[in-house]
């Protein structure tokens, strides 16, 4: 007796049904696959209550069953088929998108994109509430309109009239008031969230590997800076903004429509589930194109950045067709990309205008049956077709409307504002805008996201520490060549208080033991320690004091010579600056110049000689009164001081752990050991006097 019973209650009896189905679906979909879609169940035991309700709104002929349970097979299949078209639907609203090497949900960067705009949460709980309020406001004009036209027809009463006018003006006054309100707070969530995200993105990038960076130019960096970073904040506004913004509009246009005639919104929305499709394959073409666009732009500045920043080189080996050709490349590639994106969108557009336009005619053609059927009066029609109309209109992106083709690529976030895009088209697109957004965004994650093969996790800070630095079997490749060993099985040592120079031909890995020893790398196999511990177990920040390079070409940064001095040290002294710059031999020449320590360097250092530079990185070292210095053929360019400076740079109480590279044979001379290196392992060591009497390697190296 139970079904008969529930088919007694008519459509409270089928929702009823509805809610049964879904009990005993959705239960079984938990038990047989636990992690499994639920929306599925959801789909299949609602649609087809959905689609029975919808029918009996529209009265088509024949006669419906009012429960599923006691329908012939054709209703069963019939609903059945429309489940199975509404599952198809949101598999198309919910595509896949590759967040790093992972597949993911489409949800997932705009659920990171969200987590990110966070601590924006009271700015963005009253911009919502505007945007609630605005949307309710701008729904209700045509209502007002509409019922002020029928009062305008049947009645006379001034009262009457005034309420419904004064009504009209209210709707509209607010809506414009809340949109405002919700426009600048969107705007001003949106700077704040561009400031953030680039400072967490650009704290993750300085702490990268120096791998990352060799494999990673540094303009195609400062694009994913720019670009990307903004294209991440548009999800927030004005895509989110503009799809909420929609979604509220389409809410409130569906109530009002269905209110006025539930056969003409049925017509009205007829479109929708095409216009979904067609935007499906459309996103994802978009997606990866907009991806390419992204990337080829990347690289166009690359080869600029490049060619500007080695122009003398250019400039030397006359280069400068190859740099044209260079550039000429990389921009064609992109202006082809964007052309090919341009003429995917135009072809869309096409297509669901005229989808658009073929409806406008059905419901018009309806309308005008439902007049003289006297089932619609005619303030209601007007009221329709102004909502119809409503629901065609353009969205407004900040400066008027501009249409969507003519968006610029990098900020091809803006809402579909194409003139006639419907309010669901508009919210279907936004839609589709605001996942393909968030998933080109995704490059910001995979940079904040990017793991360090070289930890900083370390905790030791010894009160004091003697220096002594041992190379334990040490091999090692570089990461962007894992194949080849360039030090193989390397055990050498530093002692405190001795300069140790390394020694050996180009390419033998001289370079690499100093890179090892500023922990740039991790070694492969075998450790470095100091003084027995391993440096990966120091402190970051106590290692890199303790620990000082001066590089083969040292780089300084714009502005004077001592902030260059004084660079990572705060706390740093005006005697302890001169002291290190008079260790390093620069005081002379510093002293001559007009500013003097006020001067400026220049960009990288480009206005003063290369020698003077050399200096100046070495008082740099100088200044943090290291335990180790490595000096990497930083002496090349000096003049007959060198000795003097050497000398000086061993100065710290006696004991200071000197590892020096050079070629320089009366250098090598002053070292009190030397460690030949030859093909990536120790050829032999020793002093500079036995090694000179043997014969080896050694020997054969002065002679080159
Ligand atoms: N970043 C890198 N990525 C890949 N291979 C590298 C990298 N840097 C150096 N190499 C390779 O490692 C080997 C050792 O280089 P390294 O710079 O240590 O030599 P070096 O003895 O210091 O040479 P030089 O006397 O010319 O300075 C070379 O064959 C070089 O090509």
């Amino acid at each position: 007796h139970f079904f008969p019973a529930l088919a007694q209650l008519g459509r409270v009896g089928s929702w009823l049904e509805a809610g049964l189905r879904l009990l005993v679906l959705g239960g079984a979909g938990r038990l047989l696959a636990p992690g499994g879609p639920h929306g599925a169940a959801v789909l299949l035991s609602l649609a087809p209550t959905v689609f029975l309700t919808l029918r009996g709104y529209l009265g088509l002929p024949g006669a419906a069953p009012v429960l599923l349970a006691t329908a012939t097979p054709f209703w069963l299949v019939l609903t059945h088929g429309t489940a199975t078209v509404a599952l198809l639907t949101w598999s198309l609203l919910v595509p896949t998108v590759s967040v790093g090497a992972k597949k993911a949900e489409a949800w997932v960067p705009l659920k990171r994109l969200l987590a990110l705009a966070w601590p924006e949460w009271p700015f963005l709980i009253c911009a919502f509430l505007f945007l609630v309020l605005a949307a309710l406001g701008e729904t209700s004009v045509p209502y007002c309109t509409g019922r002020a036209l029928d009062v305008l027809r049947h009645e006379d009463n001034f009262a009457t009239f005034s309420t419904a006018v004064g009504l009209l003006g209210l709707a509209s006054a607010s809506s414009s008031l809340f949109a405002g309100c919700r426009g600048g707070l969107f705007s001003f969530i949106k700077s704040r969230f561009i400031l953030r995200t680039r400072d967490q993105l650009f704290s993750s990038l300085v702490y990268q590997d120096l791998a990352f960076f060799q494999k990673t130019t540094a303009a195609e960096l400062s694009s994913r800076l720019s670009s990307d970073v903004t294209l991440a904040s548009s999800v927030l506004t004005p895509n989110i903004n503009v799809m909420l913004r929609n979604l509220g509009k389409v809410l409130g246009l569906c109530a009002f429509m269905l209110g006025l005639s539930p056969r003409l919104t049925l017509l009205a929305l007829l479109d929708v589930p095409l216009a979904i499709a067609a935007r499906k394959v459309y996103n994802t073409r978009h997606q990866m194109l907009q991806r390419a666009v992204l990337d080829a732009a990347a690289n166009t500045g690359a080869v600029v950045q490049e060619s500007i920043s080695s122009i003398e080189t250019v400039r030397v080996f006359n280069g400068e067709e190859e740099e044209e050709r260079r550039y000429s490349q990389a921009l064609g590639k992109t202006l082809r990309l964007r052309d090919q994106r341009d003429m995917e969108k135009a072809i869309f557009l096409l297509i669901r205008r005229a989808l658009q336009l073929a409806v406008q005619v059905l419901v018009l053609y309806c309308g005008h049956q439902q007049l003289r059927e006297g089932t619609i009066t005619a303030g209601g029609l007007v009221a329709f077709i102004l909502y119809q109309t409503h629901a065609g209109s353009s969205v407004q992106v900040r400066s008027g409307t501009v249409p969507c083709h003519q968006i610029p690529t990098f900020v091809a976030t803006s809402p579909c504002p194409h003139p006639g895009c419907s309010a669901m088209q508009a919210l279907a697109y936004s839609y589709g805008v605001l996942l393909s957004n968030a998933a080109a965004a995704c490059k910001v994650f995979d940079y904040l996201d990017q793991e360090r093969a070289v930890g900083t996790g370390g905790t030791y800070v010894p009160a004091t520490l003697r220096g002594h630095v041992t190379f334990c079997q040490v091999s090692f490749a570089y990461p962007t060549r894992p194949e080849r060993l360039v030090l193989r099985e390397v055990t050498f040592e530093l002692r405190p208080g001795e300069v140790t120079a390394l020694a050996g031909l180009n390419g033998s890995g001289k370079s690499t033991c100093a890179a090892l020893l500023e922990r740039f790398y991790e070694p492969g196999a075998g450790e470095v320690l100091l003084d027995g511990v391993p440096l990966r177990d120091y402190e970051h920040r106590y290692l890199h004091r303790q620990v000082a390079l001066v590089g083969q070409e040292p780089v300084l940064f714009s502005g004077s010579i001592r902030d260059n001095i004084a660079y990572g040290m705060k706390d740093c002294e005006e005697e302890e600056i001169v002291a290190a710059a008079r260790a390093a031999g620069a005081l002379g020449f510093i002293s001559e110049l007009e500013r003097g320590f006020d001067t400026d360097v220049g960009e990288r250092g480009g206005q003063l000689s290369a020698g003077q530079k050399q200096r100046i990185a070495i008082a740099r070292a100088l200044v943090r009164r290291p335990t180790v210095l490595i000096l990497d053929e930083a002496t090349s360019a000096l003049d007959g001081d060198g000795d003097v400076m050497l000398q000086q740079c061993m100065r710290n109480g006696g004991d200071r752990t000197v590892l020096l590279i050079t070629h320089q044979p009366w250098m090598l001379e002053k070292a009190d050991r030397v460690v030949v290196l030859e093909n990536g392992t120790v050829a032999e060591m020793g002093t500079p006097t036995e090694l000179g009497t043997r014969g080896g390697p050694y020997s054969r190296l002065l002679r080159c």
